[in-house]
């Protein structure tokens, strides 16, 4: 049996456009080539657990060799093998036939489609790296002969008896001058490291060094020696194909620390199982989450039947849930088509709802089950809560039960129980109940302690997603607003319309205007003197309320156009008629030194608001040093 022949379909020659257009992914034929080389160990494994295949199964096991003398790659399996007439059927119609589908499909793309590495282009990648490939295999059939195929990169191939002894498959490639780096041992496992780490038969890369127990010295001590042992590259049962019910709580840490050997303990973890209408397996972890979250996207790893494709799970996972790490095993996703195909993949979507779904009933259960645990994860969790609530509605269903408010006391509230709260003492005159939040409860310690004083709650929203998330909670529920404590004067941030007499006549309230004017001399600020009460400040400097949610939107990005950028910082100072210090004012003998006084208690609202800084400050402890004096 000798036959040489014609792979080609078409005339054109594939290799040369393999080569050229997956040139930023050259790494994955070894991913290909391994990947097959297990399944073909698995189907043995199945057709003897079926009792088609009755000889021994031996140790099934992948070798990965290199030899840098003769320059080639050899893979080998104990697998189900190949008789010459399948190496016809699926190395020179099927498989080929799906290489040039692929090229069909991308050569017109760019070189460095990022897709590229998401490809299963399957046996002919290897000739991305290599100048000559052979097929040295035995079939696990019955009198099956030994055969091999061989093929340097053209559209003709050889195949011809071979001296195979033992059932399975050696791939022999040849590496091409241009792709000798992969001839390193550390490429080569490194590489193994990134895609094989998880694949479900042992594969084997040569021997490493271990260290090893070796009795003891004359004086009792322990002896080590170093021994050669295999060197394994993967945990072929990794946990997310185990049963929960066989886990333990230290097997998911022990597991999260292998996938991230750096990290932090996670807060808890969900394991993912379905089987219908899409096959779906994973570990998603809940992190602790740094304020500073962007760089910890990008932590889940995507695998199809345990061999790693990547870890940009954009389209699969939503938006929020980006920030869990952990594993999704599914073969159900689709892997060689574009980006634009995967978002309205039916498939893609179902997955995605799932994973919302599951994570959104973890979070309940935790809620329901343990609600102080579960209060204490909430800076941690409060994120994804909150991220979740403002980008997906289906999440939003469930998750605002236990989206938490937490108020300075230090007490959590959901969204409903708060305003039940609240409802009585904050309702404004329109009906409104108006939630008061700060954002920094330092710099912020005034406003705050003014508002306790009318018996008012404020609530601490200081996370990265606020600003988005207040928005999101006015326009969900109606009858309630949201105001930053230090947004207006306190009688007018929850107007109750309870009108305070003021003590000034309007002569003097003019009077008061003039010498503000002068001391704050800036035409940007608006001056205002209102009847407030006795005991509130004498004078309160605030940011309108729309003018510092754009700012703080665009500061956490996505807050609207450009124009806000260069929004003035106009602030409110509102002077209370009925302050001792006012009246002390209006009684002052002279302009200038009405001026100087107002100065004085502007400055104290400056001050306030950590806004006081410099030669303003300075001049400050200067004027208030010589009042002190006279
Ligand atoms: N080591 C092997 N042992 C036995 N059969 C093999 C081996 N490698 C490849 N084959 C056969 O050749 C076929 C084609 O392989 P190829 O890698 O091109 O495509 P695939 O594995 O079917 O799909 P994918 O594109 O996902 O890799 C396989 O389906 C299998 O039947």
């Amino acid at each position: 049996m000798q036959e040489k022949g014609t792979i080609s379909i078409h005339t054109e020659n594939i290799f040369p456009i393999i080569k050229k257009f997956l040139y930023s992914d050259h790494e994955i034929f070894l991913r290909e080539l391994v990947s097959n080389a297990v399944d073909a160990s698995q189907k043995i494994k199945r057709l003897a657990s079926l009792g088609e295949y009755k000889g021994e199964l031996g140790e099934l096991i992948v070798d990965v060799k290199v030899d840098k003398k003769k320059k080639t790659i050899t893979i080998s399996d104990r697998g189900i093998g190949m008789t010459a007439d399948e190496i016809k059927k699926y190395i020179n119609q099927i498989a080929f036939s799906g290489a040039t589908e692929f090229v069909e499909k991308y050569k017109d793309k760019g070189e460095d489609q990022q897709i590229i590495g998401h490809f299963g282009l399957g046996f002919y990648s290897a000739f991305m790296v290599a100048k000559h490939v052979e097929i040295h295999t035995l079939s696990y059939q019955e009198g099956a002969e030994p055969a091999i195929w061989s093929c340097d990169g053209n559209t003709e191939f050889e195949i011809k008896p071979g001296k195979k002894k033992e059932r399975g498959t050696d791939i022999i490639l040849k590496i091409a001058d241009d792709s000798e780096e992969f001839l390193e041992d550390h490429r080569i496992q490194g590489i193994l490291d990134k895609y094989s780490k998880f694949l479900p038969i042992p594969i084997r890369f040569g021997e490493k060094e271990k260290q090893e127990e070796d009795g003891e010295d004359k004086d009792g001590k322990k002896k080590w020696k170093t021994v050669k042992v295999d060197n394994i590259i993967n945990n072929p049962t990794p946990l997310w194909t185990r049963s929960p019910s066989d886990l333990t709580d230290q097997d998911y840490l022990d597991f999260y620390k292998e996938l991230y050997p750096f990290s932090e303990e996670p807060l808890f973890w969900i394991h993912l199982n379905v089987d219908y209408p899409f096959n779906l397996t994973g570990i998603l972890y809940f992190p602790k989450l740094k304020k500073d979250f962007e760089f910890q996207k990008n932590k889940i790893q995507l695998y199809s039947r345990q061999v790693f494709i990547t870890d940009e799970v954009k389209d699969i996972v939503p938006d929020f849930l980006q920030l869990l790490h952990g594993v999704i095993d599914s073969p159900d996703i689709p892997l060689n088509v574009s980006r634009s195909y995967l978002q309205s993949d039916s498939n893609v979507k179902k997955i995605n709802g799932y994973i919302t779904k599951k994570v959104a009933d973890k979070l309940g259960e935790l809620f329901k089950k343990d609600r102080k645990a579960y209060e204490e994860k909430w800076s941690d969790i409060g994120v994804f809560v909150k991220y979740g609530i403002i980008s997906e509605d289906k999440f939003e269903e469930k998750a605002k039960d236990y989206a938490l408010l937490k108020s300075t006391e230090g007490k959590f509230y959901n969204i409903d129980e708060y305003k039940a709260a609240v409802e009585a003492n904050q309702t404004n005159k329109d009906k409104s109940v108006v939630f008061l939040y700060t954002t920094d409860e330092e710099q912020q310690h005034g406003y705050i302690e003014t508002a306790k004083k009318r018996s008012y709650n404020v609530l601490v929203l200081d996370g990265p997603v606020d600003s988005h998330f207040i928005n999101h909670v006015e326009q969900k529920y109606e009858g309630v607003t949201l105001k930053r404590v230090d947004s207006d004067v306190i009688d007018k941030l929850i107007d109750k319309d309870e009108k305070k007499e003021s003590v000034l006549s309007e002569d003097e309230q003019n009077k008061v205007t003039e010498a503000f004017k002068k001391a704050v001399n800036d035409e940007k600020n608006t001056i205002t003197v209102e009847p407030m009460a006795t005991d509130d400040l004498p004078v309160t400097i605030t940011l309108p309320e729309f003018i510092r949610r754009m700012r703080d939107m665009q500061a956490t990005g996505g807050g609207g156009p450009m124009m806000f950028g260069e929004m003035p910082l106009n602030l409110s100072v509102a002077v209370n008629a009925n302050h001792a210090f006012t009246k002390k004012i209006v009684a002052a003998e002279s302009e200038d030194e009405q001026v100087a006084l107002a100065k004085q208690a502007y400055d104290w609202a400056l001050l306030s608001q950590g806004m006081l800084s410099g030669k303003k400050l300075t001049d400050f402890i200067n004027r208030s040093v010589e009042l002190a004096s006279k």
